[in-house]
């Protein structure tokens, strides 16, 4: 059995017309945290749905030596976590049940004395882990637009699935808690295994702390590897349109930084 995620030539589009043509990941270790990124329609999304099973695609997905493509809907989603970029509903449960409803959806058989402490516990483990304590016994449709994206990220972590696929999981959050949500689930990655691809549009937060980056555009994949390799003022014309390049900071740190568009470029305009 081969571990990890493998894509391979894998083919997505909405009636008719193809979004993605014959994308191909060579394996992906346990532990990855990958960055999906490109320009606004570039197909991020699509990618995740479909690697998600929510919308039908051509081609392999090897998980832990499974296909996932050949799994019914409802077993795939028990290895696969997938947060999309809507934020949770905004509803009178509390943000406590709606961590034990999807913890008691990934941990089936409840009312048994062990299955329910392993939904404590986990719940209780992440609640730490991302700091979300005093928002637990909150009322979901009284928190802020950042608040239920924190909320949205949990009830996915808490399943504690093979596979995640978030969409944007910071777009809604401020500095502190960006960082916060990334160092926590590499944090998670890191101490039970398991693969993370992230879309992201802070090219900055990528380079912080993901493993490696695909870099999507022009109905494929453009670019991929550790970013800090892939990330040349080439790609960032080619996949963005703009003149940049990656500098590294006082502290060692590396940033893109854009000097310009190019509005004569022959990038991609948004199909
Ligand atoms: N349900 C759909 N039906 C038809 N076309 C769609 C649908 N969803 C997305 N598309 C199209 O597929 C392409 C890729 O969209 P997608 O949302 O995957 O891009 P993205 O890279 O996530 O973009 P963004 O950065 O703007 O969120 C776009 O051209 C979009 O218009």
């Amino acid at each position: 059995m081969t571990a990890g995620l493998i894509v391979e030539h894998l083919s997505v589009g909405y009636r008719g017309r193809t979004v993605l043509q014959s994308v191909d990941l060579p394996a992906v270790p346990s532990g990855s945290l990958v960055a999906v990124v490109g320009p606004n329609g570039a197909g991020k999304s699509t990618l995740l749905r479909a690697l998600a099973g929510l919308v039908a695609a051509q081609g392999q997905v090897w998980l832990d030596g499974t296909d996932l493509q050949q799994l019914r809907l409802p077993e795939r989603l028990q290895r696969v976590g997938y947060l999309p970029q809507a934020l949770p509903q905004p509803t009178s449960l509390l943000a406590y049940e709606a961590l034990l409803c999807a913890a008691r959806a990934a941990l089936p058989g409840s009312g048994r004395r062990q299955i329910e402490t392993r939904i404590e516990t986990r719940i209780e483990t992440l609640v730490e882990r991302l700091g979300l304590g005093a928002l637990a016994l909150r009322r979901i449709d009284e928190l802020s637009g950042g608040q239920r994206q924190l909320l949205g990220l949990a009830q996915v972590l808490v399943r504690e699935p093979a596979l995640l696929l978030l969409d944007e999981p910071t777009s809604a959050l401020d500095l502190r808690w960006q960082l916060r949500v990334l160092q926590g689930v590499r944090d998670l990655l890191s101490s039970r295994g398991g693969i993370c691809l992230v879309a992201l549009h802070d090219l900055n937060l990528a380079l912080r702390l993901c493993d490696r980056m695909l870099v999507l555009g022009h109905g494929g994949v453009l670019a991929q590897g550790p970013p800090a390799d892939i990330f040349t003022p080439a790609l960032l014309r080619r996949a963005y349109g703009v003149q940049g390049r990656v500098e590294r900071c006082s502290q060692g740190q590396q940033m893109v930084v854009v000097d310009h568009t190019l509005d004569d470029f022959d990038v991609a305009d948004l199909r």
